[in-house]
């Protein structure tokens, strides 16, 4: 897909295959047009040539389908509502709601589903509290659980490991190695993307430059450089 915003070209003919089962990870310096990328799969941007397919049928995302489809997506925020509880918020992502059945016996499946995934994301003690009073490591495991709570079939990230530790990134990479689901990750931190992904595509400056497995993209000259450039 190519997008552009006026005269830049944020994507230009990019293509990218997230096999079922897989973790996709798209790395580049800043600028690479990741964001963009995510984006457009998300429905937020409407790229100005290409297409996406999705089970082998063409597809035009639309956020608000995303989660019907069982896609779930975190942002580089962490954009919880204030006014609601860290299990309230998780509710939101939650399955039941998407499920048949009574009303009190959805709420109740939401629930249980929301508290298990507070759980698997260590911040179920957290479930009644106020997200916005929360340290913004513990607001990105939040934002982890709100995805995983709708059980999703796609896991899409952007940029989870920003702002975290080395042991929260530990703590993230097995996360996303045990989700059990096929997850696509847009991410600057190489470690991370290096330990969890089966695959790479690396962008720069909007064009790909090279997509493989993690030892292939490490290996590859045309990466080194753009990374040192972009450190230049
Ligand atoms: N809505 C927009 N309007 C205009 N230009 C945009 C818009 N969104 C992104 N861009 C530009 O498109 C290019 C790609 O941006 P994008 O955010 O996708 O890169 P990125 O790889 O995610 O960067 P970062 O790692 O810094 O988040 C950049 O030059 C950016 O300034």
């Amino acid at each position: 897909m190519t997008v552009r915003f006026g005269g830049l070209t944020a994507l230009d003919d990019v293509s990218l295959r997230v096999p079922s089962g897989r973790i996709v990870g798209v790395i580049g310096p800043n600028g690479a047009g990741k964001t963009t990328l995510f984006n457009v799969i998300c429905g937020f941007v409407t790229p100005a040539a290409g297409e996406i397919t999705l089970d082998g049928r063409a597809w035009r995302p639309r956020p608000h389908q995303l989660n019907r489809l069982g896609i779930a997506r975190t942002l580089q925020g962490v954009g919880q509502f204030g006014g609601l509880t860290v299990l309230e918020n998780v509710q939101v992502g939650a399955r039941g709601h998407r499920s048949k059945g009574e009303k009190a016996s959805r709420e109740r499946q939401s629930e249980k589903d929301a508290l298990e995934a507070l759980d698997k994301c260590g911040v179920a003690d957290y479930a009644h509290r106020l997200p916005g009073a929360l340290p913004y490591a513990t607001r990105k495991r939040v934002e982890l659980a709100r995805a995983l709570a709708s059980r999703p079939r796609i896991l899409m990230l952007d940029e989870p490991a920003g702002g975290l530790d080395p042991e929260e990134i530990r703590w993230l990479a097995e996360l996303i190695k045990g989700a059990g689901t096929t997850v696509l990750l847009v991410e600057h931190h190489m470690d991370l993307v290096m330990s969890v992904c089966d695959e790479i595509l690396v962008l720069d400056f909007g064009k790909p430059i090279a997509l493989g497995t993690p030892a292939e993209i490490s290996a590859d000259d045309k990466v080194t450089e753009a990374y040192l450039g972009a450190a230049a």
